[in-house]
């Protein structure tokens, strides 16, 4: 299903709490940095995303959030499938320029990237790219939640993490296996 939904809750509600004081607390919560990217009838285009998230194994889904006033919303939008791909610590320029005022052109010469099953740029050297066909788009407040069901992924075990905590970027490290 590709139609948009309502949330079951009160948004209004929600937003008694300070936006300031909701990002600032949120700036505690380490994450995983993801560029995310589409091709298809809308245009190329991607942004770096920490919002994205495992919803079920069964059928393998995870989740993006899109703030619908980012430039590469409209491809989003409208095209089928995007790509997770899981940023290295190599990656951080890689981040700066997707989490950037960067024209789209811009931001993917930045890097190598080949096309496998559903012509979503798929980034060298990710951690993880994760193939999906957007499912459901739930509106929450000032973002889509995407609901992206898995036709395809590959794993790299040859580098380091790249975190985003505290406003900053920080490389975890593979540890020995049982390490
Ligand atoms: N989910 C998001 O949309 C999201 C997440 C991270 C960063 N950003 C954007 O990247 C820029 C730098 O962010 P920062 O982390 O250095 O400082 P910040 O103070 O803007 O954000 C702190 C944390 O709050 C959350 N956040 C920020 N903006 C949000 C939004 N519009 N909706 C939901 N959650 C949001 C994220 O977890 C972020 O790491 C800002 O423009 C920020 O809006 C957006
Ligand atoms: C570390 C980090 C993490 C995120 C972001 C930024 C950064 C630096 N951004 C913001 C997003 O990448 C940014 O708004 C756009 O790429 C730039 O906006 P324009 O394309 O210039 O409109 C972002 N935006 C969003 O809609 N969902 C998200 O999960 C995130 N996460």
């Amino acid at each position: 299903m590709t139609s948009l939904q309502k949330p079951e809750y009160d948004v209004e509600a929600l937003s008694a709490v300070l936006p300031s004081a909701f990002r600032e607390a949120m700036s505690r919560l380490a994450a995983a940095v993801n560029v995310v990217t589409t091709d298809g009838p809308a245009g190329r285009a991607g942004f770096t995303a920490s919002a994205v998230c495992s919803v079920t194994d069964e059928p393998p889904t995870l989740l993006v959030c899109i703030n619908r006033r980012a430039s590469a919303y409209p491809s989003f939008a409208d095209n089928p499938a995007l790509c997770v791909n899981v940023l290295s610590a190599d990656h951080q320029q890689v981040s700066n320029t997707f989490g950037g005022k960067t024209p789209m052109a811009e931001r993917f010469a930045q890097a190598d990237w080949t096309t496998r099953e559903t012509g979503a740029p798929v980034l060298a050297n990710a951690l993880a790219h994760f193939e999906c066909r957007i499912g459901q788009r739930v509106a929450v407040g000032t973002h889509d939640v995407l609901f992206c069901e898995i036709v395809a992924m590959s794993t790299c075990d040859e580098s380091q993490c790249l975190l985003y905590f505290d406003r900053q970027y920080h490389q975890l490290p593979r540890l020995a296996p049982g390490g």
